[in-house]
């Protein structure tokens, strides 16, 4: 792979410092500025070789076309949802992820919002700092013996299920790239979603956001649970359509929801934050000292690597050619059959990547590609 010349990286969002440190050490000059407004962003980023973003910043097409150094996009982090990969690609940008940073994190806070929706502690919390003593109010229900629905069996899900197996939980799920007998080996049994929803306790959703995976749990799904079924999303707003989520709370249907992650965030319509059944943090899931430290080291060496000409690892947006038969790293994509194929992947809408032969997609796969050869 040819080297790339990377002199000067904007960082627009919080990054961990060592991002920045790493990138100083290795000769280039990094300028952080947070809070840009999108005007800004477009008046500065030609300026700039590089930038490092997470999830607030919206990296669209304008601001890529006025990007005329741009050579690569870090996202310390793991959903891209927040750059247009397509325009990147046309504009041979770069767009590089971190995505297994803060899996554990993102894991361990969707634990965090089941165990608080079967106690009801952050209500019970605040009706204690409210002078209160209401021991009826809250009666909770035990853990033990429940169903957990793990939608999307990838990082996330699978760091999901081992945890709350340890509470008794019977975990089951669904992914339709992860194979049955790889799961089976974590204790989660994987049917059909119409085969899911019904059998439910609690429900939590780890897939990317994308066309297949909008309003995945909708009115139509909601119906189909068991009455006073909780759900969690700590993915991406929307993948739990927000206005049957409403409806189901309303009635009943469901009886508590735990929520990281919104369409608009902040969310603009609070009926979903300040329903009485509702936990929410603010896209909180990586917010972790640990996880900063792993994705904002992990971009900068990256970048670095890529500068040096050793690799392109995370990146979600070359144009690849894997060679037959090459071992594609992580579980989920080891079940595809690749042996007779020569994957061409191209880049799709949303970062996913697209087998040409075969149309699967792989969602947010920029670890696929690592060990990968043939990068243009
Ligand atoms: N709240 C937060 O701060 C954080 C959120 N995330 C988000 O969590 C989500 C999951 O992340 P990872 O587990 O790392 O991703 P991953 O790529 O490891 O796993 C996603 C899984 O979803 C599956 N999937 C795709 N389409 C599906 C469908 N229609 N139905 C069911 N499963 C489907 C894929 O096959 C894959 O196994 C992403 O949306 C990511 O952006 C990740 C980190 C932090
Ligand atoms: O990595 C992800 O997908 C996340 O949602 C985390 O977003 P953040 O880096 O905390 O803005």
């Amino acid at each position: 792979m040819a080297p790339i010349v990377i002199k000067s990286i904007l960082i627009s969002e919080s990054v961990d410092p060592c991002c920045k440190k790493v990138l100083e050490e290795n000769g280039i000059q990094v300028t952080e500025k947070l809070n840009l407004t999108k005007e800004d962003l477009i008046s500065e980023i030609k300026n700039y070789d590089g930038l490092v973003v997470r999830s607030s910043t919206k990296v669209t097409a304008d601001i890529i076309n006025a990007a005329s150094n741009l050579k690569i996009i870090g996202r310390a982090g793991t959903g891209v949802d927040n750059v247009d990969v397509d325009a990147a690609t046309k504009h041979g940008v770069i767009v590089m992820n971190t995505p297994s940073g803060n899996t554990i994190s993102a894991a361990e806070l969707t634990c965090i919002l089941i165990t608080s929706l079967s106690r009801h502690v952050p209500q019970a919390a605040m009706s204690m700092k409210a002078g209160k003593w209401d021991r009826k109010k809250f009666m909770g229900a035990e853990l033990f013996g429940k169903t957990l629905g793990i939608v999307g069996l990838g990082r996330i899900g699978k760091e999901v299920a081992s945890r709350m197996q340890s509470f008794g939980m019977k975990t089951i799920g669904y992914d339709p790239i992860t194979p049955r007998e790889v799961t089976a080996g974590w204790g989660v049994e994987q049917m059909t979603l119409e085969e899911l929803w019904p059998q439910c306790d609690f429900i939590t959703v780890h897939t990317p956001l994308m066309p297949s995976t909008t309003g995945l749990l909708n009115d139509a799904s909601f119906a189909k649970c068991k009455k006073g079924v909780r759900v969690v999303n700590c993915a991406r707003g929307g993948i739990i359509d927000e206005d049957s989520l409403l409806r189901a709370l309303e009635s009943g249907q469901c009886a508590g929801a735990g929520l990281d992650v919104f369409v608009e965030e902040p969310p603009k319509n609070r009926a979903l934050v300040d329903h009485p059944n509702v936990i929410s943090c603010p896209h909180l899931g990586a917010s972790t000292s640990e996880a900063q430290a792993r994705c904002g080291q992990d971009i900068a060496l990256q970048i670095v690597d890529m500068v040096k000409g050793k690799g392109l690892v995370g990146a979600v947006s070359a144009l690849v050619s894997l060679p037959v038969g090459m071992e594609m790293g992580y579980g989920h994509c080891n079940g595809i059959e690749m042996s007779n194929e020569t994957g061409a992947f191209s880049i799709h809408h949303s970062g996913l990547l697209v087998c040409s032969r075969t149309g699967v997609e792989f969602p947010d796969s920029g670890w696929c590609l690592w060990g990968g050869e043939g990068f243009g």
